[in-house]
This record gives structure tokens, C-alpha cells and sequence, in this order.
């Protein structure tokens, strides 16, 4: 009779870069009260997606991110290979993700942000501080991917028609939405005593104020675009999430959202992206045994 073996099973650091993307997504998808977003109150804005598809969705990308951060360990380097086998995969786990979801678009702009952060942590494991992950992802996202597709996207049609920065840009700039504002905003809203919770909703309202969400200028305009930014500054101004009056505003801006179809999408991303790297900054989560 074999004895069970209840050793905790020793993860490759490119497992558990891929453990930390996937709870990023989790953790993002069951934040609650997003405005217009799947959480754990309701589908938002939307018709065809609901948590239970969020969760399996993020599962599904496991096997994408770890292989990403495989390749960035076994290429050591920026250039142009590892950027078309990131491509590569990225577009696999796209299919993956189509595969759980029956075709519903849940992840994509999530797999573009957190797979390149993830193949830039495993880059050098030993800097993560923000700046530094996020210059090595923006590194890699300037480089062409011969092989990527170039679809007429929702977010080309906007950045034809409004001349917005869509995720691409936001990747090769070096995730200003997420190192310049939901990052502090988060730190801020922590040190403030507002709770976990209220800092991740925070995190996301600073996004939210700044960012051309090309998934809400896709399905609203500019009329959607302008409720979502000054909406969720006026939450901030009111005292944040953990603030009655803030409460009050950020139930009227999920209202005035859902309203105009206008989900932020992109915004959402960008959060579980401030999660991952919020986890790999310390350091710890990345040490051997940290699981
Ligand atoms: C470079 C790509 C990111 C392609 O980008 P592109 O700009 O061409 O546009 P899209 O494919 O339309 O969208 C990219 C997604 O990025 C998110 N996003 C939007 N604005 C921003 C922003 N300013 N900064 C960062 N990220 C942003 C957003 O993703 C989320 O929204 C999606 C759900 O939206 P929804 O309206 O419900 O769904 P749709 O399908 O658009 O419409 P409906 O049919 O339902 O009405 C959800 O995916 C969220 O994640 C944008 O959607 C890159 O994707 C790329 O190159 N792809 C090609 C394949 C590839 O090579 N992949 C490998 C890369 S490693
Ligand atoms: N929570 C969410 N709701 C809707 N779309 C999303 N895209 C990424 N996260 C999302």
C-alpha cells in the first residue's frame, strides 16, 4: 500500500507566473459593485457573458501563459523570436478561450496585456518592480509580429473613426493606465484604510477616467466614452468606493453605462493587469514555495 504523498509539488517559475495571471483574472471578473462588468451581481452590460464563463475562460489561459513564460526563459531575450512565439501562443489561447466560451470574446484584450507582462516577468524574474516589467513588455510589444493578423478589429474601426489609442498602444507606451494610475490609486486607496475590495474598485475607477476604452467607444461613441471618464472621476472626487457618497456615484455611473451598452472592457483588463504585477512587484510570490 502506497502512503500519500502530501508534498506540495514544487512549481516552475513559469507555472506559477501563469498561477498569478489566472488569479488576476479571477479576482478581477469577482470584484463587485464594476460598473456595466460581469461580476459577481450580474452580466453588466452584457448579453453573453456571465462569471461562471469569466472563471473558465481565465482557466483556459493557463496553459497559454505558462507557455509564454516558457519561451521568454528558453529565448532569455527581446527580439523577434520571442515576440512571434508569444504571438503564437497568444493566438492559441485565443482559440482556447473561444473553445470554453462557444465564441464568446472574453479575454482577448486580457491576453494581449497580461501575456505580455507575464513573458516580460519571466524575462528576469529578479526586477520586478512596475517600471521595470512594464518597459520589458512595452519593449516586446513594438516589435512587429510578422505573423499576427490584421483584421479590420472593433478597436481598428474606433482608432479609424475617433483616432484613439487603443491596447496596443497602451502596451507599447508601458501600461500607463496601470503604472500611472491604477497602481497608485490602489496603494493610495490601501494605505488609506478602505479595504481590499473598495482599493481594487478605486484601482479600477482611476483607469476608468483616462482610458479610450476601445470596447466602450466601439458600442457607445464618444458619448460613452465621456459618461465612463467623468463618471468615475466623480466617484474618486466623492471619497472612492469605501465612501457613501462615492457608493451613491458609482451606482449611478453602472446605471448610466448599461444604459448606453457601453461595458469597459478594456478597462477590466487593465485591472486584472494591476493585479498581476501589484503580486510580482514584492517578489515573494515568485520565490520557490511561495504556493
Ligand atoms: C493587439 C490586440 C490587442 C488587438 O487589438 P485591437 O486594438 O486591434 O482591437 P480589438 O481586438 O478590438 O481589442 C483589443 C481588446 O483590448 C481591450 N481594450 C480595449 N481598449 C483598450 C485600451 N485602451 N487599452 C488596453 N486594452 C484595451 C478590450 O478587451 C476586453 O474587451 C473585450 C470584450 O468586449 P466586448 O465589447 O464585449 O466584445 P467584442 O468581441 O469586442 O464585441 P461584441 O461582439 O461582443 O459586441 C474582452 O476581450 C476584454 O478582454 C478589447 O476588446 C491583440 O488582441 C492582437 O493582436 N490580437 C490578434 C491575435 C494575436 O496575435 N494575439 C496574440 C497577442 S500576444
Ligand atoms: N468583468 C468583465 N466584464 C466584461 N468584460 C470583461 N472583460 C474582461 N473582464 C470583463
Amino acid at each position: 500500500m502506497h502512503a500519500l504523498n502530501l508534498q506540495p509539488k514544487t512549481l516552475s517559475l513559469a507555472e506559477r507566473l501563469a498561477d498569478l495571471a489566472v488569479d488576476a483574472l479571477i479576482d478581477e471578473a469577482d470584484l463587485s459593485p464594476k460598473p456595466a462588468l460581469v461580476d459577481r451581481r450580474g452580466n453588466g452590460a452584457h448579453t453573453d457573458l456571465h462569471l461562471g464563463l469569466m472563471h473558465a475562460s481565465a482557466l483556459s489561459l493557463w496553459p497559454a501563459f505558462r507557455a509564454m513564460a516558457d519561451a521568454a526563459i528558453a529565448f532569455g531575450e527581446i527580439g523577434l523570436p520571442l515576440r512571434e512565439a508569444v504571438g503564437r501562443i497568444g493566438r492559441e489561447g485565443e482559440q482556447a478561450m473561444l473553445d470554453t466560451t462557444g465564441g464568446v470574446n472574453t479575454h482577448r484584450g486580457a491576453i494581449w496585456a497580461l501575456g505580455l507582462l507575464v513573458t516580460a516577468a519571466a524575462l528576469d524574474p529578479e526586477s520586478t518592480a512596475a517600471s521595470s516589467v512594464s518597459i520589458r513588455a512595452a519593449r516586446l510589444a513594438l516589435l512587429d509580429d510578422r505573423y499576427a493578423p490584421r483584421p479590420l478589429s472593433h478597436g481598428a474601426q474606433v482608432a479609424q473613426r475617433y483616432g484613439a489609442r487603443g491596447a496596443r498602444e497602451e502596451a507599447q507606451l508601458g501600461f500607463p493606465a496601470v503604472t500611472q494610475r491604477a497602481l497608485p490609486q490602489l496603494l493610495h486607496s490601501r494605505a488609506a484604510g478602505h479595504g481590499e475590495q473598495n482599493a481594487r474598485l478605486d484601482a479600477l475607477l482611476a483607469i476608468m477616467t483616462n482610458l479610450a476604452d476601445t470596447c466602450v467607444l466601439y458600442r457607445a461613441g464618444e458619448q460613452g466614452l465621456y459618461t465612463m471618464q467623468r463618471g468615475a472621476q466623480a466617484v474618486l472626487d466623492a471619497g472612492g468606493s469605501s465612501s457613501l457618497a462615492g457608493r451613491r456615484r458609482l451606482h449611478e455611473l453602472d446605471q448610466q453605462l448599461i444604459a448606453l451598452n457601453a461595458s469597459p472592457g478594456g478597462a477590466a483588463d487593465l485591472l486584472a493587469a494591476c493585479l498581476f504585477i501589484d503580486r510580482i512587484e514584492s517578489g515573494d510570490s515568485l520565490k520557490q514555495g511561495a504556493f
